[in-house]
């Protein structure tokens, strides 16, 4: 599965070059504002940080919401309190574009990230051309010389990659990386199966200094509590925001 949502990710991104040349916007994307700083905006606190993501729909979970302004979503999750936005922006599985993530940085003044299946630098221009700070890198997805420049890219452009693992060896490919920051999936992109403990039996691999995020399988408080007791700085938080209130059940998730 992850290998079809990567090509239909880079085959859609070749349509758009096919319009857009890498030229125009690798311009598009120098001419923008610096990249906001997202270790700050993620720096560890005394409570875990929400990384609140823009989700209509996924493989496993089929339709989620019909997020027909994710805009305005967007404002409520940044008025609740959350650090980051992360918006999808996968067409095929998600639901998501590029648009969504344009009209999403008009409305919030806290870092973006796009959230896709990261093959080419061309995909890394866009995000950074649509206004994002962070882009996802997901080791699963790639040998390790292309994680490594793709990592480069997106930091020369003074993005931040959120480098995704989901084993204990993909962790150590993650710090291997010199990544600042890390998330562990709790689902595998593969099988689409949860586990909510692997994020604990891998956070101590992570090195001091550098942020954790746990991914996925946040349904209330009490998943969060567990993260948090296992060593999350921060969760990342796509379906029960946007199938509850998002703004009180951020507020909830802040008290932890
Ligand atoms: O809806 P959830 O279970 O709260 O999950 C959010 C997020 O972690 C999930 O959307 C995700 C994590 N890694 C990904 C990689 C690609 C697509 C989606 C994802």
């Amino acid at each position: 599965m992850l290998e079809q949502l990567l090509a239909g990710s880079l085959e859609d991104a070749r349509a758009r070059r096919e319009l857009a040349p890498i030229e125009t916007v690798e311009a598009e994307a120098l001419t923008r504002a610096p990249a906001l700083d997202v270790l700050e905006a993620l720096a560890p606190t005394d409570h875990i940080r929400v990384i609140a993501e823009v989700k209509r729909a996924s493989p496993s979970r089929g339709d989620l919401a019909e997020i027909a302004e994710p805009q305005a979503l967007a404002a409520k999750y940044e008025a609740g309190g959350a650090s980051v936005v992360s918006v999808l922006t996968e067409e095929r599985k998600f639901k998501g574009s590029l648009a969504d993530l344009e009209s999403v940085r008009k409305a919030v003044s806290i870092p973006v990230l796009r959230k896709d299946f990261i093959g080419d630098e061309y995909q890394i221009l866009e995000a950074r051309a649509a206004g994002a700070d962070l882009v996802l890198l997901i080791v699963a997805a790639l040998p390790q010389d292309r994680l490594v420049q793709l990592h480069d890219f997106a930091r020369e452009l003074g993005m931040t990659p959120l480098v995704e693992a989901h084993s204990a060896d993909e962790v150590a490919r993650a710090v291997d990386l010199g990544s600042q920051l890390i998330g562990v999936n709790a689902r595998d992109l593969r099988t689409f199966e949860l586990d909510r403990d692997l994020f604990g039996r891998v956070a101590d691999q992570i090195p001091a200094g550098v942020i954790r995020v746990a991914e996925s399988a946040v349904l209330d408080v009490a998943d969060v509590e567990h993260y948090r007791a296992a060593g999350a700085d921060a969760v990342l938080v796509g379906e029960a925001l946007v199938t509850n209130d998002p703004i009180a059940t951020l507020k909830s998730y802040l008290s932890v």
